[in-house]
């Protein structure tokens, strides 16, 4: 199988020098992978610049073998096969839990779009609280709805930035523990930035630690300790 996630030497800038610097790494199918690093050392920027919020200086990448993005060629966000989920969650306030599932799917056949609605409410465990409103849920479920709301339209990549950093130390390892399993039994290829070791523990295959903009490791849990 390809893979879903292939970066080649790809630097990104703003206005000054690159504040990624020719990062290249590659994610394998069903594989999460979690990017670390001190404050400002690019961990948002590579993440935005693979949802195609952010051109190439320099390099490529590559979404389940379609290159989305190169220097003078980018996809625009809505036309990669990314999903994505912050720190702020961003639900639509005036939607219920069912149409904030609903909204990203909403091209499907009517009822193909309740069946995949209704298995993402199973998955994540939100089945009884459907009918509900954002203001209505607790954190841990507005992520948790955030989370199924960005699996539903199937992505190649789920890019999770900071998702837990709003919740205290006890939930949010919970809660990296459910998404783990939640990306698990859905297959999805994930690539997450934190802060948080215990978060980064509980989930990674892959942990990348950037530093100034490169990619000082790539490695599992267990390679950066040897
Ligand atoms: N929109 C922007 N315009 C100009 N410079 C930016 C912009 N966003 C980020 N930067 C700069 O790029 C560098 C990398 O920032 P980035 O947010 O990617 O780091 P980070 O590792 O995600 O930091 P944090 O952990 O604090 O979120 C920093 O020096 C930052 O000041």
């Amino acid at each position: 199988m390809s893979n879903p996630l292939e970066l080649h030497h790809v630097s990104v800038a703003y206005d000054g020098p690159p504040v990624v610097r020719d990062i290249s790494l590659t994610l394998e199918p069903g594989a999460i992978g979690c990017l670390i690093g001190p404050s400002g050392c690019g961990k948002s920027t590579l993440l935005r610049a693979i949802a195609g919020f952010e051109p190439l200086r320099r390099g490529e990448i590559r979404l389940a073998e379609q290159r989305v993005a190169a220097v003078g060629h980018s996809l625009p966000p809505e036309s990669r096969r990314v999903g994505m989920v912050f720190q702020d969650f961003a639900l639509f306030p005036h939607l219920s839990v069912v149409g904030n599932l609903a909204f990203g799917i909403r091209r499907l056949p009517r009822r193909a779009r309740r069946a995949r609605v209704e298995s993402l409410l199973e998955l994540v465990g939100l089945a009884d609280a459907a009918a509900l409103y954002p203001h209505q849920l607790s954190g841990g479920m507005q992520q948790r709805v955030a989370l199924a709301r960005a699996l539903a339209p199937g992505p190649a990549v789920l890019l999770l930035d900071e998702p837990f950093s709003s919740m205290d130390a006890t939930l949010r390892e919970q809660l990296a523990r459910e998404v783990r399993e939640v990306l698990r039994r859905e297959g999805v290829t994930a690539i997450l930035v934190t802060h948080d070791q215990i978060e980064t523990f509980a989930m990674a295959d892959r942990i990348g630690v950037l530093a100034d903009g490169g990619l000082r490791q790539w490695d599992s849990a267990l390679g950066l300790y040897l």
